[in-house]
């Protein structure tokens, strides 16, 4: 019997250095633990240009090694094939989920599944929210409104 198609997944965000490349690399390692990764492909990518080549954020990368999680991602932007070889893109947010969308119906006969990886959480929390100006903005910013 055929061994079945590898399933995949690909995380995006908006930069590919703080969300998605975190839940790449947890899912990686559920994954392995789970003793499946051989059967997955499993990757991360950006709505934007903003980051292209570079590395995690700094927080990101502190959080992975304390919980022993492997990180190890250069960021890159989502490409139209994207829309055709992987079977489901998970993203964090609203804007991201409408700017893929968007790209997709530029893609004829695109294939993925396009959901926030929110949608998944038994908590209820859809939306992951972009970290990269921190708490402490928003903290400054409460405090001026
Ligand atoms: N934009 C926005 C935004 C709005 C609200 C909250 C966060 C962000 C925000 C801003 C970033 N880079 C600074 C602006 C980049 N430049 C914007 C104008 C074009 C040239 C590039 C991020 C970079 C990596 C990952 C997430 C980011 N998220």
């Amino acid at each position: 019997m055929a061994a079945p198609a590898p399933k995949s997944v690909l995380f995006v965000c908006l930069g590919n250095i703080c969300r998605s490349p975190i839940a790449e690399a947890v899912f990686r390692k559920m994954a392995m633990d789970a003793g499946v990764a051989d059967k997955w492909r499993i990757d991360s990518a950006a709505t934007s240009t903003y980051e292209i080549g570079s590395s995690p954020d700094h927080r990101g990368q502190a959080c992975m090694k304390k919980h022993g999680v492997p990180m190890s991602h250069v960021a890159r932007q989502v490409t139209k094939a994207d829309f055709t070889s992987f079977e489901y893109i998970l993203c964090m947010d609203e804007n991201n989920l409408s700017e893929l969308n968007r790209k997709a119906n530029l893609v004829k006969n695109y294939t993925a599944k396009i959901e926030l990886l929110g949608s998944y959480d038994p908590q209820k929390q859809r939306i992951i929210q972009d970290p990269y100006y921190g708490s402490r903005i928003m903290w400054l910013a409460s405090t001026l409104w």
